[in-house]
């Protein structure tokens, strides 16, 4: 029997998970970013490993903080630990233990974990072993630990492999030419945030989000619709930049991603307003797509 099961990437933000996913699964469905908190809803990406099923469920990093939508950040990376077979625990190989004591703290139900050591390619060798050799001391608890370079070195059979060993043997969950269960307008709406973050260098992004209106399929184009909604006016004029400048790049990087993903041509309506204070607002919140429940 093939085995099949939930599988939760955890780790502080910037720890590298969305990278791992992406470069999984080899499409780019995960938001990637080089800044902190751009995870922010949890999406399933299924990987068909061999004869296998991996469901990786991409959480927020965990960490603690005071703004409302960061509280419900965290709740949805708690309630993923609770709910999946195996952990992947992502931990950069220059930090200190103290994330993943904290980590194990936080994983009441001991669900099995497999910790991996990112960006050894940051280090020599020496450090990664000397690292490995820290984390030694909790090794009751984990089950394995694989030092990871998404740039180098590392191969996809050297994770899942591992992985595949720690989940139950159990029938297919989804259909396997299904590549996620994400909603094509929540991947649009990560292509077009992603798209900020690539081309927006201030702190802009973390106050920004996205609201896809319309999806029009027609027969030889997709038309999509979209708001960036921005906190402050000054926000706004940064992401519509001079002439338009800024937003012309934005709506160009999203539709490209639109387009290789669907492989339809794809015609983008971009409009910015602001909404202030979202951050904090519940109502907000349901709008954007967040399932509160308070
Ligand atoms: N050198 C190196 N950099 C990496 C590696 N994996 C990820 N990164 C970089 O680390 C940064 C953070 O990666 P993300 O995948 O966005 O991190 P994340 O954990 O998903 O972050 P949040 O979404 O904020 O929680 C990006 O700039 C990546 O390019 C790696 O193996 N080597």
């Amino acid at each position: 029997m093939s085995k099949c099961g939930y599988v939760s990437v955890v780790g502080r933000p910037n720890a590298g998970k969305s990278s791992l996913l992406n470069w999984l699964v080899g499409e780019k469905i995960a938001l990637v970013s080089h800044k902190a908190n751009a995870t922010r809803k949890r999406s399933n990406i299924i990987v068909m490993h061999k004869d296998d099923q991996i469901i990786f469920v991409d959480t927020p990093g965990l960490h603690e903080t005071e703004k409302l939508l960061n509280q419900f950040m965290l709740d949805e990376a708690l309630k993923a630990i609770g709910d999946c077979d195996l952990i992947l625990f992502l931990a950069p190989v220059t930090d200190k233990l103290t994330h993943y004591e904290n980590f194990l703290e936080r994983n009441k139900k001991n669900t099995k974990h497999i910790l991996l050591l990112t960006k050894i390619d940051n280090v020599g060798n020496n450090e990664v072993l000397e690292k490995i050799k820290e984390y030694e001391k909790h090794s009751d608890k984990y089950e394995a630990i694989i030092p990871v370079s998404i740039k180098k070195q590392t191969t996809h059979d050297d994770i899942l492999d591992v992985v595949v060993k720690y989940l139950p043997e159990h029938p297919y969950l989804y259909d396997p030419e299904i590549l996620t269960t994400e909603h094509m307008r929540d991947i649009f709406k990560e292509f077009i945030r992603e798209s900020i973050f690539e081309n927006i260098s201030d702190e802009i992004p973390y106050e920004t989000d996205v609201k896809i209106n319309r999806v029009q399929e027609k027969k030889d184009i997709d038309v999509v619709n979209a708001t960036i909604i921005v906190q402050k006016g000054t926000q706004k004029g940064m992401i519509v930049g001079k002439g338009g400048s800024a937003i012309k790049r934005i709506g160009k990087d999203a539709r490209q991603k639109i387009e290789r993903l669907t492989g339809r041509k794809c015609y983008l309506e971009l409009f910015v307003s602001i909404k202030k204070g979202w951050t904090k607002d519940k109502k907000g919140l349901k709008e954007l797509g967040y399932d509160v429940t308070f």
